[in-house]
């Protein structure tokens, strides 16, 4: 039976083809109400997690859930689950409105759907023009119309800013904010940090098929400390000031008289260079470089050796890794009734794609319950595709 969470779980997943280990004992959760950003270079194993959690690869060990059911073990995938592996398989002479109506009577739904969700989308201008002639972002929209379609509780989509010009970018961030925002879960896979960083709600890192951070942004800036860089009037009396509040990592910067100080804010530094009567000439706070962090985690995939001014990949502490969820048998899904199908877009349908998600690590804050509410209120509605879109 279905839970009708929303939750997306990912259960000691690997996959193994031939010698090449794809997925590596992948454990998260995506709960509604939230963006999880599943991030990982070209051949980190993305897709092959994503294509096990939509039934499309047999897992060699571990199981991936949605609604507490593997998906093919959902009743009706298409209201449950929307998916876009890859914005292709379009017939290249039917016209946007014509690919949706295909599913829309594929799924028992009225025309007038496939009208809905082009203006979810912003195509509802290009409606009539074949598909064949879009541009990579329109046909990024159009697959993601394509899974809109049975108004899915949970969004699979991988890589979907591929494509999207940054007006697109910022309507896709818009989007998926109020499709979590209405209670309903999204998972999305990118391998740029910066794309989706300001989407997510959590973030799973992989690399080789393993995972490296599983956890909020902000846990994972804080696996790195920023630094304050300040110039004092009087150097030696900040210096002197600072250790004597336990304040010992303090280096000098290539920049004359500054600071670099680890371990504390601006804000301390400036109390401290008050009481020892020294003036501050220039305070900054530096956060920790998110993307910096990406690289370091997931350096090293293909060669085996860091890149110059890397570091080699780590791993990080365990309180930083994911959770183990207690071993389950994996039970093999029967296979649904034709779904989903390779390149066979729908809603709920995989398109070609793959999602995946993570338990909270410590620290994790629950997100809030699900609450279903009414599909695309609230979603930010398109006016039309700009530039590339
Ligand atoms: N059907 C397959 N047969 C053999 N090897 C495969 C198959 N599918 C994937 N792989 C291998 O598994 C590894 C992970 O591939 P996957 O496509 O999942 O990575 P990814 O993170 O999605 O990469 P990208 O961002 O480039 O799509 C790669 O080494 C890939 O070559």
């Amino acid at each position: 039976m279905q839970d009708g969470s929303g939750r997306i779980v990912v259960n000691n997943l690997s996959k193994t083809f031939g010698r090449v280990n794809a997925v590596q004992n992948l454990s998260f959760q995506v709960e509604p109400g939230s963006v999880t950003g599943f991030l990982g270079p070209n051949g980190a194993g993305k897709t092959t997690t994503l294509r096990m959690l939509l039934g499309l690869v047999t897992p060699t060990a571990g199981h991936a859930t949605i609604n507490g059911q593997p998906f093919n073990h959902l009743g009706n995938p298409g209201r449950v689950v929307g998916a876009v592996l890859e914005a292709q398989g379009f017939h290249p002479k039917r016209s946007a409105r014509d690919h949706l109506r295909v599913y829309t009577a594929a799924m028992g739904l009225p025309d007038q759907r496939a009208d809905e969700v082009l203006h979810l989308v912003g195509l509802r201008e290009a409606s009539h023009r074949s598909a064949g002639a879009f541009s990579l972002g329109m046909k990024q929209r159009l697959a993601l119309a394509t899974a809109l379609l049975g108004d899915p509780q949970v969004l699979v989509l991988d890589e979907p800013a591929n494509g999207l010009d940054p007006e697109g970018i910022a309507w896709l961030r818009g989007f998926l904010r109020s499709f979590a925002g209405s209670g309903r879960t999204v998972l999305v896979s990118s391998h740029l940090l910066a794309e989706i960083e300001q989407t997510i709600d959590q973030v799973v890192i992989i690399s080789r098929g393993q995972t490296m951070f599983y956890g909020k942004l902000d846990d994972l800036r804080g696996t790195q400390q920023g630094q304050v860089l300040v110039e004092a009037g009087n150097p030696e009396a900040l210096t002197n000031a600072l250790r004597g509040a336990g304040l010992t990592n303090i280096s000098p910067t290539q920049h004359g008289n500054r600071l670099a100080v680890t371990g504390a804010t601006a804000r301390q530094i400036g109390d401290l260079a008050f009481q020892a009567g020294t003036p501050i000439y220039w305070l900054q706070e530096e956060r920790a470089d998110l993307e910096q962090m990406f690289f370091r985690l997931t350096s090293g995939q293909y060669s085996g050796a860091p890149l110059p001014g890397q570091q080699p990949p780590q791993q990080l502490p365990p309180q930083q890794m994911p959770q183990q969820m207690p071993p389950q048998q994996y039970q093999q899904g029967t296979p649904s009734g034709g779904f989903p199908q390779q390149g066979t877009p729908s809603g709920g349908f995989p398109q070609q794609g793959t999602p995946s998600g993570g338990f909270p690590q410590q620290g994790y804050q629950q997100p809030p319950p699900p609450q279903q509410q009414p599909p695309q209120q609230g979603w930010p509605q398109q006016g039309g595709w700009g530039g590339n879109a």
